[in-house]
């Protein structure tokens, strides 16, 4: 998988968050995007989603095949990635079951994943079959990560993903990057490194004002 943007700027109204954003996303290497409250980090997350569209510039999304990479349709681009956000809504009627039955109807597990495997894995086994509004902040964050991570896909984005989690959530969620996403393309936006200490390539918002 690629990502490349050129000369890439948004601005809502009036205001630039970014411009001229010259950079490319490889498969396989973990991406940072830093910067202070408010600065664009999540902009420019939605924007590689292509859930936002940029103002000036341009963004391609390129899809490893057997005879190369093959560019891939803005509309198409959703079903490549996976994405755990503050922004992004659990459904709250649901169990954790329900939850990731309803997401693999629309993009596989890994393989081999089983869901009440991944419910363990994550620490949720004993509320499994518990409506999903029951859970607790840092419960809930755990099962956005476990929608996101254990999705077959190639693009993993990260944004703030470690929102109300404890020690142990900090250590599994490292673990789970470590086991289950060292081919993926993955990018964090956050501006604490516990949550992108792993990522070898940083790109600071505050660079493209
Ligand atoms: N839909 C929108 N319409 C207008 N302004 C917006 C919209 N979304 C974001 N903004 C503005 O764009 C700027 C960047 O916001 P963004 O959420 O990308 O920052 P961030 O770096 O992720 O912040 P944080 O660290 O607080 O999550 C902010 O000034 C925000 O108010």
């Amino acid at each position: 998988m690629l990502i490349q943007l050129h000369n890439a700027g948004k601005r809502f109204n009036r205001d630039w968050i970014f411009r001229k954003v010259n950079t490319a996303f490889v498969s396989g290497n973990a991406y940072a995007i830093t910067g202070p409250n408010g600065s664009g980090k999540s902009t420019l997350l939605q924007v590689i989603a292509a859930a936002l569209q940029i103002n000036e510039g341009g963004i391609e999304w390129q899809l490893q095949k057997q005879k190369g990479l093959k560019g891939i349709d803005e509309e198409e681009v959703h079903s490549h990635i996976a994405i755990c956000a503050p922004y992004l809504e659990v459904i709250e009627e649901m169990t954790a079951t329900e939850f990731l039955q309803f997401h693999a109807s629309f993009k596989p597990l890994l393989p081999q994943m089983r869901i009440a495997e991944i419910i363990n894995i994550v620490g949720l086994q004993k509320a499994a079959n518990k409506q999903i509004r029951f859970y607790s902040s840092g419960m809930k964050q755990r099962i956005k990560l476990a929608q996101a991570i254990f999705a077959d896909v190639p693009i993993l984005l990260l944004d703030e993903p470690c929102t109300n989690l404890d020690a142990s959530g900090y250590e599994l969620y490292h673990q789970l990057i470590e086991k289950y996403c060292r081919h993926k393309l993955i990018v964090v936006s956050s501006n604490d490194i516990n949550e992108y200490d792993f990522c070898g390539e940083r790109l600071s918002i505050l660079d493209y004002k």
